[in-house]
């Protein structure tokens, strides 16, 4: 017996202490199965550090020496390791069953390992709660006829107090902690055998049923009879009075056995486990099964059943635009195929800690500025795994091209593309101060049946768009443009533009209700054009693809490459046209397009298509992008300007975008709902659908309407960041200044007496004087503004040596919060006029923070509080240089040196031509003015402050940073 315990404790503790080293320091991701591995392996070696001590006990003749708490440390330490083990075993075939029989469901991985940490947690807890008798009994037992002292070798009756007590004790180990978990077990593992005989490939289903096996085993050998002859002991001493315990004891001894065959069935249950572990034993010469493994382990998780072995000659990766993935070129399934290709360029690419690029034509533009004009983490991953180096700016080109103005879908992403990568190339000089060398833009769409489906606003519309591809072919198009940036004397920026489209033939499978569901509820198709990602779990609903497969992931590199190459070797062919940009001229627009040096002719194969969003048949093949290049299509945008803001004013202060729902409205009920006439809301809805406001679907043959998801964001009045206020604010009080536009510019002055019957002393003492509800109206627009804001704004800059700072004219306080939310040890003092400090507990109910107080006063006339920072956001703007030198030198002697000041305003470039809204918004100021950079530093240096930093955030309001001199 006792040699038994020394090979298990041997093999125990090598074992298992290899299997932590490499679990804990070596195995990457964590993955469920991997936490469920490390709490086996925790279980094992506790029992590997206990069995010596039960070694000792058999070789001094079952004579227990070392008293007894370590005796209940020892008997615990046996069955934590038994109950833990089959409990963990049984998480594991959960997991696995999981990822295998209902993938979908479960895909997000950092929520599955934080539930496999609980999981792991609440075992502990069972198991412990389960053997509590254990814990706090006096398990050792003085035997006078052998003067010796037993540990857990008879069992004292009056551990427990009542028979019942006994019975439910064993009753709970026997059916909690063993019955059930391998009912369970048992049950996931032939659903997953079942599974995997229908879908994967050979190697896999070895293991799998080798994993199950070697499980069974350790189930059947090391712990039924230990738990069988429990529950028999319990049986007969209850209604027999026999005993079997010392049978029980001895097949405790086989239990202990499985702590040496955990190891294997991590060796099987895990990829990463196994490759680090064949690494470890030199076996290095990874096959391509490694390689897949290794870069599918990466990717996410390794019990997912598209874990395949693809070791084909046929199957190579090849990124030829016409080279067919289909379903019939192999008898592997479609879905694994994919799947196995997509993850061998991976592996191909990432092979070394510092990428190749593979394509020669890439290294050219080593040393670039290269921009990635997309937020799409997939474009992002197929350009990083090329080891192109690249920044990623996200356009704001809003998608809300006409559709009916193309002809074909391709020509619209194209469109699409080059007016996200163009909007990027203008605005980075400006905002960034940098100048990219090259931009490149996607845009993907997918069509079907003459319809564009781009991407599902909420569930019921994926569902439209998922039931229409069902059972079809579709062609997915990604438009791609290139735009290469060169500055030229005199400042004037010259931009080439290299477009190009692919396409790929996409088939989907039959899908059932349920399966359409459980897709939709795993959440991945919100986010993809079309409604599914193919290089996820969406390639499970595809038959076949004919065509670049990373062309359907949103990105068709080889065609990129090839277009790089001509444009770089010098091709005639190339297709480029020029566009040149003058910074600082007067124009048509931001951009004139002045010369096409040669295009590709566009021959459309497609005669008509409809737009998804607007569900009528819109077919306008006359109306093509090449016969309309001369249109002033900038010139019209602005000419209705007007009426698009007043569109959006008018369903704002109506209440369309409250009452919409997720399933959506029909007209009439809309109607009722903001209690207007249905032919006018038709209009207004309509006119909103068009400027990309609303969507508009045929859904059950019922037409509806639903917010965009930026709707969704930020117009719906009550969401977090919501617009609301501001946008009823410009109607009110900004639009009827605006009507008298003329006469402000023709007499110099505002127009407040005109569009309000008063004459104006001060604009905020004006609005403040009246009733309540103006303020509050005010004092809402600059919180909504605040909110959208005053992150970017409070992490503009390393704020930590300060530790109180004075918010000027700090209104509701939503930008303070912001502030002490961004830094940890700064208390803020928002300090603005009576009448706001007054309406505040308005806003408060949201924000509570301690750290920040409200001071009321007038900037201009009472004292400020003292602050080592003082925030001036959209204060400085509002008031003349005079007025603004005032309130600077208050500042100034308030301050000592090393004060910091922040100011927070839309800063103008230094031409003073953009952007333009700010300089809109000066059309309708009282006596302030907007100013550069440049304008606000000369205005503060005057007071004693220098300037430290400038950013130019992406949001509504750029930042600086000045410091008091000595
Ligand atoms: C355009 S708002 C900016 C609010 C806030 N800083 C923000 O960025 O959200 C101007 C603020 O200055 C306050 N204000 C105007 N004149 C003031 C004065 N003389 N003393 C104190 N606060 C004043 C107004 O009440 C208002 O809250």
């Amino acid at each position: 017996m006792s040699a038994i315990y020394v090979i298990v404790t041997l093999v125990n503790v090598c074992g298992n202490g290899l299997s932590m080293w490499l679990l804990l320091f070596r195995t990457y991701p964590k993955t469920p199965s991997i936490i469920f591995m490390i709490n086996l392996t925790i279980t094992d070696l506790a029992m590997g550090l206990a069995l010596p001590f039960q070694i000792m006990y058999q070789l001094q003749g079952y004579n227990w020496t070392l008293g007894s708490s370590m005796c209940n440390v020892l008997t615990v330490t046996f069955f934590v390791n038994m109950y833990c083990s089959i409990l963990t075993m049984t998480a594991i075939s959960v997991e696995r069953y999981m990822g295998i029989v209902k993938p979908m469901r479960f895909k997000r991985a950092n929520v599955k390992t934080r539930y496999a940490i609980i999981a792991c947690i609440f075992m502990w807890a069972i198991v412990l709660a389960v053997l509590s008798p254990l814990e706090k009994t006096d398990l050792t037992f003085y035997v006078p006829e052998l003067n010796i002292t037993t540990c857990f070798d008879i069992l004292k009756k009056d551990m427990l107090p009542s028979l019942a007590h006994w019975t439910a004790f064993l009753f709970a180990m026997f059916f909690v902690l063993f019955l059930c978990p391998f009912i369970i077990t048992v049950y996931s593992y032939i659903r997953i055998i079942c599974v995997l005989i229908k879908n994967s490939n050979s190697n896999q289903k070895e293991r799998a049923v080798r994993l199950a096996f070697i499980v069974m085993f350790v189930f059947i050998v090391c712990f039924a009879p230990n738990n069988i002859l429990l529950l028999a002991h319990t049986i007969t001493k209850l209604y027999y009075k026999k005993s079997l315990y010392m049978y029980y004891k001895l097949s405790l001894s086989l239990s202990c056995i499985n702590s040496c065959l955990d190891p294997f069935i991590y060796y099987l249950a895990s990829k990463d486990f196994r490759r680090k572990m064949r690494q470890m034993l030199k076996l290095q010469n990874l096959s391509m099964v490694d390689m897949s493994e290794m870069s599918e382990c990466r990717r996410e998780s390794f019990h997912s059943a598209r874990t395949g072995s693809i070791g084909k000659a046929d199957d190579k990766p090849s990124i030829s635009r016409h080279h067919a993935v289909n379903a019939h070129a192999s008898d592997t399934p479609p879905l694994f195929r994919l799947s196995s290709w997509w993850t061998r360029i991976g592996a191909v690419v990432q092979t070394s800690e510092d990428k190749m690029v593979l394509h020669p034509v890439m290294s050219k533009l080593h040393g670039k500025l290269v921009v990635l004009a997309s937020a799409s983490p997939r474009r992002r991953e197929i350009l990083t795994n090329t080891g192109l180096r690249f920044e990623v700016v996200p356009s704001w080109f809003k998608e809300t091209l006409d559709k009916a103005l193309f002809k074909t879908p391709y020509e619209y992403a194209v469109e699409t593309a080059k007016q996200k990568a163009l909007e990027v190339a203008q605005r980075m000089p400006l905002k960034h101060l940098k100048n990219p060398d090259i931009v490149i833009g996607a845009d993907t769409v997918v069509t079907v049946d003459g319809l564009i489906l781009e991407k599902p606003v909420d569930k019921q519309d994926a569902y439209c768009m998922l039931s229409r591809l069902s059972g079809k072919e579709h062609s997915v198009y990604t438009g791609v443009v290139i735009v290469l940036c060169h500055e030229r004397e005199g400042g004037e920026t010259e931009y080439k533009v290299v477009d190009f489209y692919e396409e790929t033939k996409v088939k989907f499978a039959e899908l059932s209700e349920e399966m359409l569901w459980e897709y939709i509820n795993s959440g991945e198709p919100m986010d993809k054009a079309g409604g599914y990602g193919i290089q996820a779990l969406g390639g499970m609903l595809v038959e076949y693809v004919q065509g670049d497969f990373l062309n359907v992931v949103g990105f068709p590199l080889n065609h990129f490459c090839k277009e790089l190459g001509r444009i770089y070797n010098g091709s005639p062919e190339s297709p480029a046209y020029k566009i040149k940009c003058k910074k600082s001229q007067e124009s048509d627009g931001p951009c004139t397009s002045v010369s096409r040096l040669s295009k590709e002719a566009v021959q459309p194969d497609i005669s008509s298509f409809t737009n998804s969003d607007s569900v009528h048949n819109v077919v306008e093949p006359e109306a093509t992008k090449s016969s309309n290049e001369g249109f002033p299509h900038s010139l019209v945008e602005l000419l209705d300007g007007f009426k698009a803001s007043k569109t959006l004013f008018t369903a704002s202060k109506l209440g369309v975008f409250d009452v919409m729902s997720d399933s959506g409205l029909t007209v009439d009920e809309v109607a009722i709902q903001i209690n207007a006439s249905v032919l006018g809301t038709e209009k207004l809805l309509d006119a909103a659908v068009s400027i990309g406001l609303l969507h508009k679907l045929k859904c059950e043959d019922k037409l509806v309407y639903r917010n965009t998801e930026q709707a969704r964001q930020f117009l719906v009045s009550d969401s977090p960041l919501s617009l609301h206020a501001y946008i009823l604010h410009c109607n009110d009080m900004i639009w009827p200044l605006f009507n008298h536009l003329e006469s402000a510019v023709r007499e110099g002055t505002n127009q407040h007496e005109r569009a309000f019957g008063k004459k104006p002393e001060n604009v905020f003492q004006d609005i403040y004087f009246k009733k309540d509800d103006m303020v509050m109206r005010f004092m809402n627009a600059m919180h909504s503004i605040a909110k959208v804001s005053g992150r970017d704004v409070a992490t503009a800059f390393d704020l930590s040596r300060f530790r109180t700072a004075c918010d000027v004219g700090g209104c509701t306080g939503a930008m303070a919060y912001e502030f002490t939310k961004a830094h940890p040890d700064l208390s803020v003092i928002v300090f603005d006029l009576p009448a706001v400090i007054e309406m505040r507990s308005h806003f408060q109910p949201l924000e509570q923070d301690s750290r920040v107080s409200f001071v009321a006063g007038d900037f201009f006339k009472d004292d400020i509080p003292k602050a080592d920072l003082y925030i001036l956001a959209r204060i400085l703007h509002d008031w003349s240089d005079d007025k603004v030198h005032g309130l600077l030198s208050k500042l100034s002697k308030t301050c000592t040196p090393g004060c910091g000041l922040l100011l927070s305003e839309i800063l103008l470039d230094e031409e003073r031509t953009r952007p333009s809204r700010a300089l809109l918004q000066a059309l309708s100021m009282t006596e302030g003015s907007q100013r550069s950079a440049t304008e606000y530093s000369n205005l503060i240096r005057k007071h004693g402050f220098s300037p430290v930093h400038t950013r130019y955030t992406d949001n509504l309001l750029d930042a600086m940073l000045f410091v008091k001199d000595d």
